[in-house]
């Protein structure tokens, strides 16, 4: 519970002004809450049983403007909160945002995406309902039972001992149950995530579902999972109840030992009847403060474990300093070499074994082999976004683990195999490259990847929404827009993983001629199957099972008789 609203505090610091405020004007309200029920005594002790008008509009007026002073501060407070909590939620959801586009692809792999969704549609949720608890709740609780605790005291030391003392009993069952609750809410939180990422799964899968009659089998394996959901749900269920119910229990206790203990102090003439029923009014405001402060603790159990989730996001290490980095000057085209390059997925074998090449500067290669090689992982080395763990790559002779990353990136232009589209509009999908691109300059880039006379057809142009992943575009025309989008960077560097791989002939050769015409003005970086497209590269390297085979051109690798020499015969044959 300390750590929850430590870290809330941290969250508040940005509009700690607007909270000092709030905590001034809540407190006030709460103030003449707590002591409201003392006119009682006033009224019976000094109007009623003295039969004294005077007294009794005095206490009234008193009792009135206490009453709007009380209203005026809550109506307020209701505002400012309003206002700190959309504060801290926007804060916390762009440093989420943020904290993700920073995790490398291994960290961002290591959850599903539902995961990441859930950060946002369960956690943030989570910890916004347990700050406005402790905002309103858990501050209004505190500040009465701490007038309450004061205002009995002086009324009576020794009833205001004996609830002092049943307070503790009822803090007893929340603290004793904290652990064990905070292991079922998390439990129940990642079951959650887990749903959320099979639903997410089977929303993106559903032509394949649909297109394999696969429904009945994706009902039984969410089924299977709901068990477990399940479980963890009732769990959690249980604890939570467990949570309330244990302080009720105390309380009840409470207040049959107070009202035996109050009678008997009244009826032995040790306190007056006005006081004794301020008491027992304040007494029951103040234990429904406390039991309140015990509700809490269910919604600060949930937002614990959300907590540490969205910390284990923000606290994630940066991918580098950016400041100590070189920025590159890359040439016009760059050289890649790599020397004994070791790489592996987190828990498997090395799948890249010593791979050692070098690619001069303006030219032209292509990687062959078969699949699963290892050709697109060492784009992605390339590209820097996975790191090898053993060996180097230097580009124009500076080790690429000392380049500025986001520096490095710009001057390159990526075709990935998923030609992932965003939904906004055609322009935007090609522009987004190099956000300062003229209209032209992105027809121009569209016509190179053949795909400009496609997009001036579209109703709307350039203008044309592309729905969620490019679901309303073929999967050639989205490739193509891809490529456009590689272009319109003029990169120095161009990485092409299977980029023709769903292109109609026609496109595919046009779309070789432009590849054909770049090479020469930048370094060209082909991954392919389709070994005809690249007989003009100047130099083929052959993959198998993670290691280099064979390099060459074309017509040095067909006398080799090698690996390249078989696989293109298959090819030819095939066709
Ligand atoms: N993100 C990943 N996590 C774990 N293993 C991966 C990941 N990506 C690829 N692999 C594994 O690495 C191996 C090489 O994959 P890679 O995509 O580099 O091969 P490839 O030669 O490009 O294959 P293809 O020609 O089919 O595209 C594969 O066996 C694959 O199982």
């Amino acid at each position: 519970m300390l750590f929850v609203i430590r870290q809330m505090l941290v969250f508040l610091r940005p509009c700690r002004g607007v909270a000092v405020v709030f905590l001034f004007v809540f407190a006030i309200e709460n103030i003449v809450i707590s002591l409201a029920p003392l006119s009682f005594q006033f009224m019976i002790d000094y109007a009623i049983i003295p039969q004294d008008r005077g007294a009794f509009s005095l206490i009234l007026i008193i009792l009135s403007t206490a009453g709007l002073v009380g209203v005026c501060a809550g109506l307020a407070s209701d505002r400012l909160l309003a206002h700190i909590s959309a504060v801290v939620q926007r804060n916390l959801r762009a440093r989420l945002f943020t904290g993700m586009q920073r995790l490398d692809l291994e960290r961002y792999g290591a959850n599903r995406t539902g995961e990441h969704v859930a950060r946002f549609t369960v956690d943030l949720p989570a910890i916004e309902s347990a700050m406005a608890m402790l905002m309103t709740i858990g501050l209004q609780s505190l500040i009465v039972v701490a007038f309450s605790t004061a205002v009995l005291f002086t009324l009576q030391w020794s009833m205001a001992l004996v609830i002092l003392a049943g307070a503790c009993l009822i803090y007893m069952g929340p603290f004793l149950l904290g652990k064990r609750a905070t292991t079922a809410f998390t439990a129940y939180r990642n079951d959650v995530d887990r749903m959320a990422g099979d639903v997410q799964e089977n929303a993106r899968g559903q032509l394949v579902i649909q297109g394999f009659s696969l429904q009945n089998e994706a009902i039984r394996r969410f089924t299977l999972g709901l068990q477990q959901l399940f479980r963890s749900h009732y769990r959690k269920n249980v604890m939570g109840a467990s949570l309330d119910r244990l302080p009720m229990i105390s309380l009840l206790l409470v207040n049959f030992t107070m009202i035996g203990f109050g009678s008997y102090l009244a009826l032995t003439e040790r306190i007056t009847l006005g006081a004794m029923v301020a008491f027992f009014t304040i007494y029951t405001s103040m234990g429904n403060a406390v039991y309140n402060l015990t509700a809490v603790a269910p919604s600060f159990t949930g937002a614990k474990v959300s907590l540490d989730r969205i910390l284990e996001l923000l606290n994630q290490p940066p991918a580098k300093e950016s400041e100590q980095i070189k920025i590159p000057q890359l040439s016009h085209c760059p050289e890649i070499a790599a020397d004994k390059l070791i790489f592996g997925y987190p828990g498997q074998e090395p799948l890249l074994q010593g791979v050692s090449f070098t690619i001069e500067a303006g030219s032209s290669v292509a990687f062959v082999g078969p699949s699963g090689s290892g050709k697109s992982t060492l784009l992605h080395l390339i590209m820097g976004l996975r790191q090898p763990n053993g060996g180097r790559i230097t580009i124009d002779g500076e080790d690429l683990s000392s380049l500025n990353a986001e520096a490095y990136r710009k001057c390159i232009g990526a075709v990935f195999q998923d030609s992932f589209l965003f939904r906004a509009s055609v322009l935007d999908n090609i522009r987004i490259a190099k956000p300062e691109a003229t209209l032209q300059d992105v027809m121009e880039a569209a016509e190179q990847a053949d795909i400009h006379e496609f997009i001036a057809s579209l109703p709307n142009g350039y203008d044309t929404l592309v729905s969620e992943d490019g679901g309303n575009l073929s999967g050639g025309q989205k490739q193509r827009i891809a490529i456009a989008r590689a272009l319109v960077r003029q990169p120095s560097l161009l990485l092409l993983d299977e980029v023709t791989s769903a292109l109609d002939p026609i496109s595919e050769a046009a779309v070789n001629a432009t590849i054909q015409k770049l090479s020469g003005s930048r370094t060209v970086v082909i991954v392919t199957h389709r070994l005809e497209a690249i007989t003009g590269v100047d130099q083929i390297f052959v993959m198998n099972e993670g290691r280099l085979m064979e390099s060459g051109r074309h017509s040095e690798l067909m006398n080799k008789g090698g690996l390249y020499k078989f696989m293109r015969e298959q090819q030819t044959a095939v066709k």
